[in-house]
């Protein structure tokens, strides 16, 4: 057994895309992933509370794998030890659950290996395990990510978050994200790429500018949204409707099914989601969501350890 002093990864869900910014643009937010591990002779898995009852809690729990492969790329021989989860983040809803537990996976490994990668390789390891950089990123750095990877290099860009009420419509049907990926095309007409592009770079700009009357238009987007329009009921009349209720623009959080809403009148956006689904006789959640500026912590007995070196 390798002896280290407990410790706690604390790790934001994100939300990605913001409509076009397809596999590319992240955001973090203020519910989390907590990671408590404590030396033990044998591997001992145990989920606290939260939303993480039907995950593995063996060799097969994806935070485990993800530390195997951790331990592997550093060459250090994996070891046990006691995992407790408590888990905010719904699972495979599109807030970036998987992203959290590949993030609070490599974090935990570096942080028992005594803090060898720097953040940009944190960023690397994470993002070649997820394929995109856009929740890992944001739940790394926290804040809005804008990041590119072309499957050998990652950049990324940490943004201020908008100073605006989210809201978050989670819908109580999970959607696995490989499933939401299948249904992609694997190319695009020229027109519809430049157009989708186009508001891609519109909406980068209209975050920076605080141009919020843009963000209708800026987060409308043809790279995912229209091909994940059937596995995603509301989503639909959401993107025609929400601008005249209450929000700025609305977008698939990530993968989905989950709604994100950028509001103006969130009082006004909450009401109109609410009868929405009534009428589609789906059950959701509304839930607030503040922005989280920090990405990632470690947490030991006396001291938050902000993750990587600058
Ligand atoms: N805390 C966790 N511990 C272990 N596995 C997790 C955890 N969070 C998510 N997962 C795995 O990730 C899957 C969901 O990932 P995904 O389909 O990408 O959805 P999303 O990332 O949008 O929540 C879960 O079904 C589970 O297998
Ligand atoms: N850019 C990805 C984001 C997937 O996010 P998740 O939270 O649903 O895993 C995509 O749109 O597929």
């Amino acid at each position: 057994m390798n002896p280290f002093a407990p410790f706690e990864v604390i790790v934001p869900c994100s939300t990605a895309n913001l409509g076009p910014g397809f596999d590319s643009i992240g955001m973090a937010f203020n519910r989390y992933l907590r990671l408590r591990f404590s030396p033990s002779p044998t591997l001992d898995i145990r989920v606290v509370n939260g939303d993480a009852e039907d995950i593995p809690l063996d060799e097969r729990n994806l935070v485990i794998k993800v530390m195997k492969q951790a331990f592997a790329e550093a060459d250090v021989p994996f070891f046990p030890f006691a995992l407790e989860i408590k888990n905010q983040i719904p699972l495979a809803r599109g807030l970036g659950s998987s992203a959290a537990a590949i993030v609070g996976g490599y974090v935990a490994v570096n942080h028992m290996l005594g803090g060898r990668w720097s953040k940009e390789e944190l960023l690397w390891f994470t993002t070649q395990w997820e394929g995109h950089p856009d929740n890992v990123g944001a739940s790394l750095y926290g804040g809005v990510v804008v990041g590119s990877w072309d499957g050998e290099q990652v950049h990324i860009i940490p943004c201020p978050s908008p100073s605006l009420p989210f809201l978050a419509v989670i819908p109580e049907q999970a959607l696995l994200t490989e499933h939401a990926r299948g249904v992609l095309p694997d190319a695009y007409p020229k027109g519809q790429a430049v157009l989708s592009s186009s508001r891609a770079n519109l909406l980068v700009a209209a975050l920076l500018q605080e141009r919020w009357d843009l963000l209708s238009v800026a987060m409308d987007d043809l790279f995912h949204q229209p091909y994940r329009l059937s596995l995603v009921p509301g989503l639909k009349e959401a993107i025609a409707e929400a601008p005249l209720h209450g929000a700025y623009g609305v977008a698939l959080s990530g993968a989905g099914p989950t709604l994100l809403a950028i509001c103006k009148d969130v009082a006004e956006a909450k009401s109109y989601f609410r009868n929405l689904y009534q009428k589609l006789d789906i059950a959701v959640d509304l839930v607030e969501l503040a922005p989280c500026d920090t990405g990632a912590v470690v947490q030991t007995i006396d001291q938050v350890v902000h993750q990587g070196s600058a």
